[in-house]
């Protein structure tokens, strides 16, 4: 079967993918942090893959740069391929002073520039959240790796390339963890149809204060961030495992 943007079989994704934005980086996680990933999606070279960790069946799939772009992936992978959990593993931006490079942050919430939640919502202010579970799962697995997180809002931005020079200091004043390009209309897509999203994102630079991380810093961070999400996973399959027992 095939949407417009995926061909792939039904069953070839499991219930949970984690989405990083962009499809080379899918590729390494599914090579790195998977067993047995098989490619599922191809098409536009926005790789998916499948496969296990610890035995539980994880996707990994692109969802390229923008609010647009994952709102295409997101919702044929929940509409259409029974996908229930989409958990965007991503770079951002730092705005705040206690925020730095190479720290992990959590999207509790997104802010957004981009009027896609409007779209959605009969014009009315939409609150972008994250799953509630998946984020105090996020919360338990980077305490339990020791990892510190900030939780709190991101500002999902339309532009990378952002003309207005107030704006940084205008995030930074209202505590933004993180600069990023998805995790609201990521959020509004789950909200719409039914299914859950989360944010964790490395901070790869510092808009104001123009730190940027080294490629190894990159590599190490970067991998903080996955164990987080894929802990985040098996903790949440034990939570649903307790409340049914
Ligand atoms: O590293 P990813 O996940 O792509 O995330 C960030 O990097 C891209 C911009 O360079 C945007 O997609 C932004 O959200
Ligand atoms: O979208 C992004 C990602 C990293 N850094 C930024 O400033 N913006």
């Amino acid at each position: 079967m095939a949407t417009p943007h995926i061909k792939a079989q039904r069953g070839d994704f499991a219930d949970t993918v984690l989405m990083p934005g962009d499809p080379l980086r899918a590729k390494y996680i599914a090579e790195t942090f998977l067993e047995d990933a098989r490619l599922v999606n191809s098409v536009r070279n926005m790789f998916g893959y499948t496969g296990h960790y610890q035995g539980r069946p994880i996707s990994v799939m692109g969802h390229g740069m923008g609010i647009p772009s994952v709102s295409i992936y997101a919702k044929e992978l929940i509409t259409d391929f029974d996908v229930r959990n989409v958990i965007r593993v991503g770079s951002c931006g730092a705005v705040r002073d206690d925020v730095a490079v190479r720290d992990v942050v959590i999207g509790m919430g997104a802010c957004t520039d981009s009027g896609v939640n409007r779209s959605r919502f009969a014009g009315m202010d939409f609150a972008a959240i994250a799953d509630f579970a998946l984020t105090r799962h996020a919360v338990d697995a980077a305490e339990a790796r020791g990892v510190p997180v900030k939780v709190g809002n991101l500002f999902s931005a339309d532009l990378f390339y952002d003309p207005r020079p107030e704006t940084a200091e205008l995030l930074k004043r209202y505590g933004i963890v993180g600069v990023e390009m998805e995790a609201a209309g990521m959020y509004g897509v789950a909200a719409e149809f039914g299914a859950r999203a989360m944010t964790i994102c490395t901070v790869s630079d510092h808009i104001l204060k123009g730190d940027s991380l080294s490629s190894d810093d990159r590599e190490r961070t970067f991998a903080d961030m996955m164990h987080i999400a894929l802990e985040t996973v098996l903790r949440d399959d034990q939570a649903k495992r307790g409340d049914q027992a």
